[in-house]
């Protein structure tokens, strides 16, 4: 049994995935009207013509659901902490596997360490890589990375998490595929911008190019392999996020680039990831020039005209 906390896009699609290869599920939402309804139509807004297997346990109750060895924690990432802090088990020896991406702006950390200083009894891993949760919930083709410090959890995990179209790869590198996905949104906001100003293909292409120069520098910074951020968690999900209408993270972008409003209350992760990424950048003497224009674009402190000017009068220097 598996316990999904979060029954927003991400956690309800792999709530479905599980459960429709007959994993039992206990999902866990924090509003109890909403689980009722849920419970009741066995249909999520996050997913739209999605009916939830009935091996999908509905709940309110934080407890009930922290009770499995395995849970998912599928809530933004600056809600992470929060979501741990309400769980008052310690939760000795239970598998906490990450499913948001990006980086915890109170700390500067990852979801693997915000996991290991709330619970510190608690096995943290990482599932991240290119997927929407839609395509997730209808069961199309997907790979992602499971990432575990543990080797022998890692690959347990592997094989409790894994479906026919739910293909999981692992890797003890947690660092490594932690960034990879916190970083990808921020040049994915960086590209729809782009886009959305109409500067074309070709700059997008130089952007998703030297966003993956800079993802690669700060990985291994903080002591990732380079072959994690070539894998699905880097470059794989890079490359999805960078070039779909279905990211959030890319509309985001798009949005600033055609100088519209975009609705507050979707999850975007780049924006606050990107604050993160400058602040480590500064404190550790780090060049990361298009993490640093999309903070200052996301947070309304530049225009795209400005922050166009400012890559594009950077020195002239190697690749
Ligand atoms: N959607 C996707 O395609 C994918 C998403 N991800 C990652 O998954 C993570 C979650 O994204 P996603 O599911 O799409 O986001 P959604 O916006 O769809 O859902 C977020 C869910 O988290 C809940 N939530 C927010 N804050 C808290 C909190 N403090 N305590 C408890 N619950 C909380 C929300 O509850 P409420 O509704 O009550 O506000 C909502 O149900 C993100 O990090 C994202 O990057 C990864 C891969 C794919
Ligand atoms: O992480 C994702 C795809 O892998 C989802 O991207 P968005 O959060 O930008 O929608």
């Amino acid at each position: 049994m598996i316990g999904i906390l979060g029954a927003g896009a991400f956690g309800t699609a792999l709530a479905v995935a599980l459960a429709r290869e007959g994993t039992p599920v206990t999902l866990w939402g924090r509003d109890p009207e909403a689980m009722a309804q849920l419970a009741t139509t066995r249909l999520s807004p996050h997913l739209p013509g999605v009916d939830l297997p009935c091996g999908i346990a509905v709940t309110p109750d934080l407890a009930q659901a922290a009770q499995h060895r395995t849970l998912l924690l599928a809530v933004p990432m600056q809600s992470l902490s929060d979501l741990l802090g309400a769980l008052d088990a310690p939760l000795d020896g239970a598998r906490l596997v990450a499913c948001c991406k990006g980086i915890d702006l109170a700390t500067g950390t990852g979801p693997s360490k915000v996991i290991t200083r709330a619970k510190p009894q608690a096995l943290p891993a990482v599932l991240t890589g290119p997927s929407f949760a839609a395509d997730i919930a209808r069961g199309l083709p997907t790979a992602l990375t499971l990432a575990c410090g543990d080797a022998q959890a890692g690959h347990d995990l592997q094989h409790q998490l894994s479906t026919r179209s739910l293909r999981l790869y692992r890797t003890t590198d947690v660092t490594g595929a932690e960034l990879g996905g916190a970083l990808k949104n921020v040049i994915a906001i960086a590209c729809g911008a782009c886009i959305g100003a109409g500067l074309g293909d070709s700059a997008r292409a130089a952007l998703m190019t030297r966003g993956f120069a800079e993802m690669t520098r700060l990985a291994a910074h903080f002591g990732a392999r380079p072959e994690t951020l070539a894998g699905l968690s880097g470059l794989g999900d890079l490359a999805l996020t960078c070039t779909s209408d279905l990211s959030r993270n890319y509309r985001f972008g798009q949005a600033l680039g055609q100088g519209q409003a975009f609705d507050p209350r979707v999850t975007v992760e780049g924006a606050a990831t990107a604050r993160a990424v400058t602040r480590l950048a500064a404190r550790d003497g780090l060049s990361m020039p298009i993490s640093a224009v999309v903070a200052a674009l996301a947070a309304g402190e530049a225009t795209v005209s400005e922050a166009l000017d400012e890559l594009l009068s950077r020195p002239l220097k190697e690749e």
